[in-house]
């Protein structure tokens, strides 16, 4: 799949123009697992894209050091040769406190000139920066308050990693303290699950289908479920997501913004202005459903268990998993779940009434990452048919790209029985990794991939209540051996 940005000219704002990706954080996990290998697999689509990276954080790092983080990395993204010599030998690091002006104004200074080895003379001056802050919400702040300090460059681009802020209060102050140094439509928050190939089909399949166009209301659908069960435990990471639990991890980062794309209006285009206007207003229209989290959410904690999972050529392993609480750096005190639900409803003319199940965990045993529509019965099946009648359930899987449409036919050997067939699709391989896709519109300028301001807020507003619940331990936490399946109480779409 291309990406999705659109042609604009080349000496517009939002263009394919020559880049510089400053990533603040650079010597963290997420530069070296995701981002550079996302640069990989743009340039394995674009190889002549004018791209330099330049890697700053606080430690010393020998010459030559991050140079060969970035080849090893873009090539793992599947760049080619040319295109990873070429990018590689223009990127540089720089030792930096992100969170001193001084030191920040020598990092964009540095992004602004010449790479090391470049003609003067040849270079345009005119490159794209953009400031990525691979950090956490807190540096965040400190690093935007001290930019307010800083001489900008004429066109910075600013792409912050989630979690945006820590709550709805949080993420007003961030926006208004990031609105004093750059326009909003210079302003990406990230979020990686937009750039996902099958998060991206949802926008042609509801809007270029006819069939699927006219049954996308609460008249025809009964329930929407987006869940996002990961047979991954902890992998080493307690220091933040002890911090954040699955709800701040995923709900209020990743699957609200599924649910954005899959219950908004129409938009007349996809562009970031329309595409962000769109997902935004079904944001705001959403509520817990009953208005109640006490009743709308579940949260539980994984206890010791052994999680069986298969690689890519289909051979099974099996790994044991202490408790949750036993796990390296978890503090047992701060009660953070492992498995969260939360009931939506978008309160209006199309979704009022229709629930919608948000859900992720970790070591579960059955990982299931999908959006499943679940359709109404027939008004009226003729007698005669021998029911039951299953459901009819679109599955859009999110990783491995799949759809499923499961529809009700005859049984076999028995024309008036009911039964359910599956046509099943296995979507084509997207050749860009979330992370590139995404990656892609920041560095030319495009937001439509990337989560604005006003919905970053609504996000935390409708997880700031369930957290409250939680915090007042109104909602009780329950538990699921590693490797077992989601609760049977917890009512998931399909079992
Ligand atoms: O499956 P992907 O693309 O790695 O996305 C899931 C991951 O998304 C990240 O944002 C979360 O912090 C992780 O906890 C989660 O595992």
């Amino acid at each position: 799949m291309s990406s999705v940005t659109p042609p604009t000219a080349a000496d517009e704002p939002g263009s394919n123009r020559a880049a510089t990706l400053v990533v603040l954080g650079a010597s963290g996990d997420l530069t070296r697992r995701l981002l550079l290998p996302g640069i990989g697999s743009l340039l394995a689509q674009e190889p002549d894209r004018e791209v330099r990276v330049i890697g700053a954080d606080r430690d010393e790092r020998p010459d030559g050091d991050f140079d060969a983080e970035v080849r090893a990395a873009l090539t793992e993204g599947g760049a080619g040769d040319e295109a990873v010599e070429r990018v590689a030998a223009a990127s540089s690091y720089l030792r930096t406190d992100a969170t001193d002006s001084a030191s920040l104004q020598r990092l964009l200074e540095a992004a602004a000139a010449p790479a090391p080895g470049t003609d003067a003379a040849e270079h345009d001056g005119e490159r794209r920066v953009v400031l990525y802050f691979a950090l956490p919400p807190a540096v965040t702040a400190k690093v935007c308050s001290a930019l307010l300090d800083v001489d900008l460059p004429a066109e910075l681009h600013l792409a912050m990693e989630k979690p945006f802020g820590e709550d709805e209060a949080g993420a007003r102050a961030l926006n208004a303290l990031v609105a004093r140094l750059v326009p909003e439509d210079q302003v990406h928050r990230v979020d990686h699950f937009l750039g996902m190939s099958t998060v991206l089909d949802i926008i042609a399949l509801r809007f270029a289908n006819r069939m699927f166009q006219a049954v996308w209301t609460g008249e025809h659908v009964e329930s929407i479920e987006i869940a996002y069960d990961e047979a991954l435990a902890l992998e080493g990471r307690a220091g933040y997501y002890d911090h954040a639990g699955a709800l701040r991890d995923m709900i209020q980062s990743h699957l609200l913004q599924v649910m954005a794309l899959v219950t908004m209006e129409p938009p007349a285009s996809i562009t970031d202005r329309d595409l962000r206007d769109a997902k935004a207003a079904a944001l705001r229209a959403t509520r817990l459903w009953g208005g109640d989290a006490t009743t709308a959410s579940r949260r539980a904690r994984y206890t010791a268990g052994t999680i069986e999972t298969a690689d890519a050529s289909g051979e099974r392993s099996e790994r044991s998993v202490p408790s949750y609480v036993d796990e390296d750096g978890v503090d047992p005190a701060r009660g953070t779940e492992t498995l969260a639900q939360v009931t939506l409803e978008v309160a209006n003319s199309r979704w009022a009434g229709v629930p919608i199940t948000l859900r992720s965990g970790k070591a579960l045993g059955v990982t299931q990452k999908h959006v499943v529509l679940t359709f109404a019965d027939v008004r009226h099946l003729p007698s005669g048919l021998t029911g039951p009648d299953p459901k009819d359930r679109l599955v859009i899987g999110l990783n491995p790209d799949t759809m499923e449409l499961r529809v009700t036919t005859n049984a076999s050997h028995d024309p008036l029985g009911l039964a359910q067939s599956v046509m099943r699709a296995d979507m084509r391989q997207a050749s860009l990794r979330p992370y590139g896709e995404v990656l892609g519109g920041i560095l030319d300028g495009n937001g439509m991939l990337t989560v604005r301001g006003d919905a970053a807020e609504e996000c935390w507003r409708i997880c700031d209540e369930v957290l409250a619940a939680w915090a007042a331990d109104e909602v009780p936490m329950e538990e699921y051996p590693a490797g077992s399946d989601v609760p049977e109480a917890w009512g998931a779409a399909l079992r």
